[in-house]
């Protein structure tokens, strides 16, 4: 299994890391069986899986579950998980009490934050207490209701900066990696070369240290819009639709099941059973 220093070694050998998020036992396996970096349980799960307006309704058992049932699906693949909307921002015991949640019951082997200020607080006390953490800057959905919206972040000169800075301050605070979303490429650029830890951007332009997508947004499963950054390689949503087209027309016509599909009975059983003379 790919660890953390294996991501700081892809990073100084340039080696561009690939990264995907998985919900579910199929998902899991189908990624790690194809050969991905690591697998991010994120808090999309909410909106891609359950149908949520947003991440912030995702609750603490909700990611439990969804880690539980990737870690069953992919038992050799570094899993990250991401610590659901205001789960880590009441106390530095509350949080590890969480933390301790998401690790031992889900079987995560690092959590992922977002945010700055006193979140690198907890990322501090977090990695200090053995945790691996991966921080989220830029555009923080669990943040929609402060940001008005999803926006690119870091466009003029004053947000920029302060992203540099958080960036930094994340390094510092112990993080291991860095997701960092929705801001413009230069901007992902720079703060790729200032950091030694990868940064594994999502519309953060080509030349970060790895790449992230929503698992639904690369096999175009179930979200009709998407986001400008992200890009499908496949379409289930048509697969899907076609097979189950396929299957109700097959029943409706009396086409499915075919003798192969239905279990047989020895004749003379057959026989005694609609009165003929048994034995
Ligand atoms: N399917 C899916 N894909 C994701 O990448 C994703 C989710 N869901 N849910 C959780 C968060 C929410 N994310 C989002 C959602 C919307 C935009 C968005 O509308 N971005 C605009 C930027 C507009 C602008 O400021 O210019 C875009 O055009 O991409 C970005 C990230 C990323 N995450
Ligand atoms: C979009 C990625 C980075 C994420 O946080 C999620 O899937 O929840
Ligand atoms: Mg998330």
């Amino acid at each position: 299994m790919k660890t953390i220093t294996h991501f700081q070694k892809m990073k100084k050998n340039h080696e561009k890391i690939a990264m995907l998020t998985a919900y579910d036992y199929p998902s899991a396996k189908g990624a790690e069986e194809a050969g991905i970096d690591l697998i991010l349980v994120g808090d999309s799960v909410g909106m891609v899986v359950h149908g949520y307006e947003s991440t912030v309704d995702v609750t603490l058992d909700e990611m439990i579950l969804h880690t539980k049932a990737v870690k069953r699906g992919a038992q050799n693949t570094f899993i990250v998980t991401d610590m659901p909307f205001l789960t880590y921002h009441g106390t530095v015991s509350d949080t590890i009490q969480t933390a301790r949640k998401l690790i031992q019951s889900g079987g995560a082997h690092a959590l992922k934050l977002e945010g700055s200020g006193d979140v690198f607080h907890m990322i501090k006390r977090l990695t200090g207490a053995g945790v691996a953490v991966m921080s989220h800057l830029g555009l923080t959905p669990q943040s929609v209701g402060a940001m008005g919206g999803y926006k690119v972040q870091g466009k003029n000169l004053e947000s920029a900066e302060k992203l540099i800075q958080d960036a930094i301050a994340a390094e510092e605070s112990g993080a291991f990696a860095l997701v960092l979303e929705c801001v413009p490429e230069p901007i992902g650029t720079l703060i790729t070369e200032k950091l030694t830890i990868p940064v594994i951007g999502i519309g953060a332009g080509r030349y970060t240290d790895g790449q992230v997508l929503v698992y639904h947004d690369v096999l175009k499963y179930g979200t009709d819009r998407l986001t400008s950054f992200a890009k499908s390689y496949a379409d289930l949503s048509k697969t899907s639709r076609d097979g189950i087209l396929d299957y109700i027309r097959e029943v409706k016509e009396s086409v499915f099941p075919t003798s192969e599909h239905v279990f047989h009975l020895d004749d003379q059983v057959l026989h005694a059973l609609k009165g003929g003379d048994s034995k």
